[in-house]
């Protein structure tokens, strides 16, 4: 899918690489069909064999004969027809997957990870009708149509004006109902997106509703969006309801009026028993076509719906395509970081950042502190360039982020976030996750040199322990400590630790500072710190104030000449001034 081409246009893109497997398919579905209209030849031959007492054997043998023949190969073009089906939706899902994985972070952020889901499952599966069948069945079915007609023409041109005034009422109200079904589709889908939304907000946060005793708010969030997706799908229902009311008061009609008509035309001589019989029976086979015609526009209707929101994720903005995984690069040189006139925002005209200048020299440790919601994460954002900086350049060894390979920028850099993510699996594929190639020795030296062997002994199975969804079956002292380990197994070049020490104990928090400073002799580390313990003994600090840099300093320094950064270490005495460095 590219660009902003027509919807169908993506269709039929989808199906381009299929067209053998479906001509084939088409091929078949229509010789299937087209044994049917042997019944009403043979059925004529029948009868005027019957008023001439000639023998039935032929005929009957060749109607059956037509039966299975017709049967094999409608068999033989599902089954193509399916498969191929089968085939695109394959890709789409893969290609869909894709996007959402190399979506920009800023995109993700506006997005609903629910709404998204599904896109990538029911929307996706929408399309799986329109590429089995109805491009083919309307094709075919028009085929057979015309044939038909063609046949019916040939027996009697007056009953086939009749057959078409009829056939052109049904197609007007086709006409006026199809973009009413093509539009309540669409918000269907959409209201099924919202219901996935709404439920994954729940269960991403499941504790907290069970703690606020909030299940009942949410459910009825859920029931009311399931509630509109139904209403869509109830309208949808009734149109098409119309559609086949249409579709069969037409047919009858038309075998109503045909066979009045066609009995008087008989009367008066104008046409033969046998010939009324099979034009009755040829009618009877276009009802079929007219059906597979009008299902093929309605799915086709669908189809259209779920491409314009798939084609919405495929318009997000998203990383460069086709990176490899972020595995460790070959050099642990530690790397010098310069933000330089630093302005940026979320939202641009709003900025969190304002002309931040800063250097920070390869190799020890740089702690930021400031209030909350001073930018300091953002600070880390940018230098992994999750979001650009709308004014000045962030670089990293001296080359601006922008002109380094993402995936040699995001290798050089192990950054642990706040809420210190585990994905579910054993604790080995948390601790691997990064470095996939890690051995179960260099696990253990990562633990050992990061003081957090104690983690292993905690767990019942060691590195085997399977831990829950996001890793709820492990402590968020656990969880912060398998991200640290998890970074590190990477060597690093740039080491990025927001907050992790919030949720150790004290005996845990001393023994990672400790490590943490000696991992700083061999890699730049940048900490966020709010407990001042972790920050004093940094060879640099750096204070932020509203996204702005309010001073640069060690410790001691800070302490007599910034006011706000006194403020802060007062108000974390506990450890305050014990073996600052200068
Ligand atoms: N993804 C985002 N989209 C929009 N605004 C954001 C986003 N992330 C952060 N912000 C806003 O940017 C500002 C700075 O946030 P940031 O997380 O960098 O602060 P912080 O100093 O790390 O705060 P804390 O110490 O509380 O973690 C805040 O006002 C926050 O609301």
């Amino acid at each position: 899918m590219t660009g902003n081409k027509a919807p169908w246009r993506h269709l039929l893109a989808h199906l381009r690489p299929h067209w053998r497997t479906v001509l084939a398919g088409g091929v078949l579905g229509l010789l299937g069909g087209a044994s049917g209209l042997v019944l009403p030849l043979a059925a004529k031959v029948v009868v005027d064999s019957l008023l001439g007492k000639r023998a039935l054997l032929g005929p009957v043998l060749l109607l059956a004969g037509a039966a299975i023949v017709g049967a094999v190969l409608t068999a033989g073009s599902r089954y193509l027809l399916e498969r191929t089906g089968e085939n695109v939706v394959r890709r789409i899902r893969d290609q869909l997957s894709g996007w959402i994985l190399s979506l920009k972070v800023g995109a993700m952020d506006r997005l609903q990870p629910g709404d998204l889901m599904s896109r990538l499952t029911s929307d996706v599966t929408l399309l799986r009708s329109v590429t089995a069948n109805a491009v083919v069945n309307a094709v075919t079915g028009l085929v057979m149509g015309v044939g038909a007609i063609a046949l019916l023409a040939s027996t009697d041109l007056v009953l086939v004006g009749v057959t078409a005034g009829v056939l052109l009422l049904s197609c007007l109200v086709f006409a006026a109902t199809m973009p009413r079904i093509a539009a309540a589709n669409q918000r269907m889908q959409v209201a099924i997106g919202r219901l996935a939304a709404v439920t994954e907000r729940a269960l991403g946060a499941f504790r907290t509703v069970k703690a606020n005793g909030t299940e009942r708010r949410e459910l009825t969030r859920a029931v009311d969006a399931s509630a509109e997706a139904w209403r869509h799908g109830l309208r949808v229902a009734g149109l098409q309801a119309v559609v086949g009311v249409a579709g069969t008061l037409s047919t009858q009609v038309t075998f109503i009026a045909v066979l009045g008509i066609g009995a008087a035309r008989v009367g008066a001589g104008a046409l033969t028993l046998s010939s009324l019989i099979a034009f009755l029976l040829c009618l009877t086979y276009l009802s079929g076509p007219i059906g597979q015609v009008v299902s093929s526009v309605a799915q086709w209707q669908a189809g259209l719906a779920a491409v314009r929101r798939l084609t919405e994720v495929e318009a997000m903005p998203r990383e460069p395509a086709g990176r490899d995984d972020v595995a460790p690069g070959a050099d642990h040189r530690p790397v010098a970081v310069a933000f330089t006139g630093v302005t940026f925002g979320y939202l641009p005209e709003t900025p969190v950042l304002h002309d931040v200048t800063v250097q920070v020299p390869a190799g020890g440790m740089t702690a930021i502190v400031g209030p909350s919601g001073s930018g300091k994460s953002t600070f880390f954002a940018l230098l992994q360039r999750f979001y650009e900086a709308q004014r000045g350049h962030v670089s990293v060894e001296g080359r601006d982020v922008r002109q380094w390979p993402l995936d040699e920028l995001r290798a050089a850099i192990g950054y642990v976030e706040q809420d210190a993510p585990v994905l579910a699996g054993t604790l080995r594929d948390n601790l691997r996750y990064g470095a996939p190639a890690a051995t179960d020795e260099q696990i253990r030296a990562v633990l050992r040199r990061a003081r957090l062997t104690t983690l292993l002994d905690q767990l019942p199975d060691g590195l085997d322990t399977v831990v829950g969804h996001r890793g709820t079956t492990l402590s968020g002292g656990q969880r912060q400590r398998v991200a640290i380990a998890r970074a590190l197994l990477r060597r690093p070049r740039l080491l990025l630790l927001d907050e992790i020490t919030s949720q150790l104990d004290a005996t845990n928090e001393a023994a990672l500072r400790e490590a943490i400073e000696d991992i700083a002799a061999g890699t730049t580390v940048i900490v966020v710190a709010h407990r001042l313990s972790t920050v004093v003994n940094s060879d640099r600090i750096v204070v932020l104030d509203a996204g702005r840099i309010r001073a640069v300093g060690t410790h001691r320094g800070l302490v007599e000449s910034d006011e706000l950064y006194r403020e802060l270490a007062a108000g974390q005495l506990i450890t305050a001034g014990k073996g600052a460095r200068s």
